[in-house]
Order: C-alpha cells, then sequence, then structure tokens
C-alpha cells in the first residue's frame, strides 16, 4: 500500500544549496486542517497516518510553526509498527525537529523539550526574540539559532533553507500548520507536495489550510492513492 512513497526520491537537486523541500498536510473535503479556533483534529485515518510516519522517516528534519506548538504540543517523532517500515530501512530514524518562532513563545513545558524527548528541537527565531527564553531553552536542550525577516515580518525561508544545508540538513518535511503552510506554498521552494484528504466536512468555523491562493503553484506528476478512507495526492509544484 505504501510502495508508492519508496518511488519518490526526497534528495535535494545535485549541486543545491538547501535541502529537498516536501509540503504534507491533511485536510477535510472543504480545505480544513482544523476545527474551530484551531482545535486539533485527527483528520487522517490510520493509514494516512502511517504514510505520515513513514514520510517522516524519510527526512532529515521535520518543520512546524509556533502556532501548532502552542496548539497541538506535538511529538514529531516516528511511531511505526514495525511491519510498516519501509524495506531495508534499518532501524527508524527520526526527523530533527524544527520550528519557526520569531519571538521565542516557545513554552519550557513542550513535550518537544521534555527529557525525554528523542531530539530537542532547533528553534529559528527573529533577532528581536526574548532572550531569557533563549536561555531557558538552551537550558533544556533545543537550540536556538536567528534569521532575518522578510518583508511581511515572517522569517526568512530562503536564510532558513540556506541555514539547515549548512547543518547538513538534506531533506526537510512542513508539516503545518496554515500559516506555515501558506508561507510554503507561495514561496516557491516546496519540490514535493503531500497531500491526504479526508471524507469528512468540518464546516466554515473550521481552519483553512491556504489563507489566499494568489501565489500558489499549478502541479505536474500528479498520482492520487487510496489509503483506507482517504486519498494521498502527490505532486510537483510548479511556479510559473
Ligand atoms: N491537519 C494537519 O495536517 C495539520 C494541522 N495543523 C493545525 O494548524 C493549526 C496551527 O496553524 P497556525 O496557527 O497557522 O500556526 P503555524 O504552525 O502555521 O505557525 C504560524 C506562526 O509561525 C510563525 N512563523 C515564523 N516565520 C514564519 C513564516 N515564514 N511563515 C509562516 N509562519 C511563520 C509566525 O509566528 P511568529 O510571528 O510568532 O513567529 C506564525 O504566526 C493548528 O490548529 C493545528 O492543529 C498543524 C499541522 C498539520
Ligand atoms: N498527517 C496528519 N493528519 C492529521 O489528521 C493531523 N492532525 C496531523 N497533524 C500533525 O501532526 C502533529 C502531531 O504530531 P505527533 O503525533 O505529536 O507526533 C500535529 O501537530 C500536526 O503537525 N497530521
Amino acid at each position: 500500500m505504501y510502495r508508492f512513497l519508496s518511488d519518490i526520491s526526497f534528495a535535494p537537486d545535485e549541486g543545491a544549496r538547501s535541502p529537498h523541500v516536501t509540503l504534507t498536510y491533511a485536510q477535510s473535503l472543504d480545505g480544513k486542517i482544523a476545527g474551530r479556533h484551531g482545535k486539533q483534529l485527527i483528520l487522517s485515518g490510520p493509514q494516512s497516518m502511517t504514510a505520515t510516519h513513514i514520510l517522516r522517516s524519510k527526512h532529515d528534519a521535520i518543520l512546524v510553526g509556533i502556532g501548532t506548538v502552542l496548539n497541538d504540543d506535538p511529538r514529531l517523532t516516528v511511531r511505526l509498527n514495525p511491519e510498516d517500515l519501509p524495506q531495508g530501512s534499518g532501524p527508524v530514524q527520526h526527523p530533527q525537529p524544527i520550528i519557526l518562532d520569531s519571538t521565542l513563545r516557545f513554552p519550557t513545558t513542550a513535550k518537544l523539550v521534555l527529557p525525554t524527548s528523542l531530539k530537542k528541537p532547533w528553534i529559528f527565531t527573529s533577532p528581536i526574540h526574548d532572550f531569557q527564553r533563549k536561555r531557558d531553552l538552551e537550558a533544556l536542550g533545543a537550540k536556538v539559532y536567528v534569521l532575518d525577516v522578510d518583508a511581511q515580518g515572517h522569517l526568512s525561508l530562503p536564510d532558513l533553507l540556506s541555514t539547515l544545508h549548512q547543518l547538513s540538513i538534506q531533506s526537510l518535511m512542513v508539516e503545518g500548520g496554515a500559516g506555515v503552510i501558506s508561507s510554503f506554498l507561495k514561496s516557491g521552494l516546496v519540490q514535493s507536495f503531500l497531500l491526504t484528504i479526508a471524507p469528512v466536512y468540518v464546516g466554515v468555523d473550521g481552519i483553512n489550510a491556504v489563507d489566499n491562493a494568489e501565489a500558489a503553484p499549478v502541479f505536474e506528476n500528479i498520482s492520487y492513492h487510496t489509503l483506507g478512507r482517504d486519498v494521498m495526492m502527490v505532486a510537483r509544484p510548479h511556479y510559473q
């Protein structure tokens, strides 16, 4: 069922000075990724959730925005049954968690910085951040990196990718949430797009995956894969 994931290369282009970027998330039929006020929803069924964890295992790093950390308190680890591990993949590799957080709102109580967390996060922030929070997070094992901000006041994604390249990250899986999905979709920096579509309606109060689609790409090399009750769309974004 998951063989199509092995056919995708998540390696960077030859000579590239940034990692391969994969954007992947789960949405409802009405394009929502969460419920009212951002309520976390398990949209993916068991099979597509397994596909998501296989994808996590195939990437060096996994990225979410601070909104997702504050809302979901995610672990961002790989959790797979042994029979679902890709053949010949060896022991599970957990991706390096990466967070975009321009002022350091990251809570010192988050699961990602618990003593038991498998890989402590790398948190990317702006020059204007909470310096005491930086010291507190570093004491818990997190690494904090400073990036410039772009014209919208967001952390610069090209600078992020070039820093990740210097840190030997070759593949980056971007999971969300809405703000981060929108930024990456418009950035022209995504090479692989894998969208889980769950057969449910969330309703108008839910959180849209994308704020506006004006600068969104068109898609090429599209395929659809049935995973239990869900469909996973796999495509390559093309920016005109
Ligand atoms: N269904 C799914 O697959 C998924 C659903 N979700 C859901 O998404 C929701 C969270 O979405 P949202 O609140 O938008 O939060 P995000 O996780 O997208 O974080 C957005 C925040 O990240 C910071 N940020 C820094 N740099 C950038 C940048 N370049 N582009 C975008 N953001 C940047 C900003 O905060 P600051 O200015 O403070 O830096 C921004 O407000 C939750 O409800 C969660 O459950 C999340 C992941 C997957
Ligand atoms: N693939 C997918 N399907 C859903 O239905 C989801 N709600 C998500 N959410 C993402 O997974 C994170 C939680 O990860 P952990 O289980 O804690 O490792 C959550 O924060 C979203 O990024 N994904």
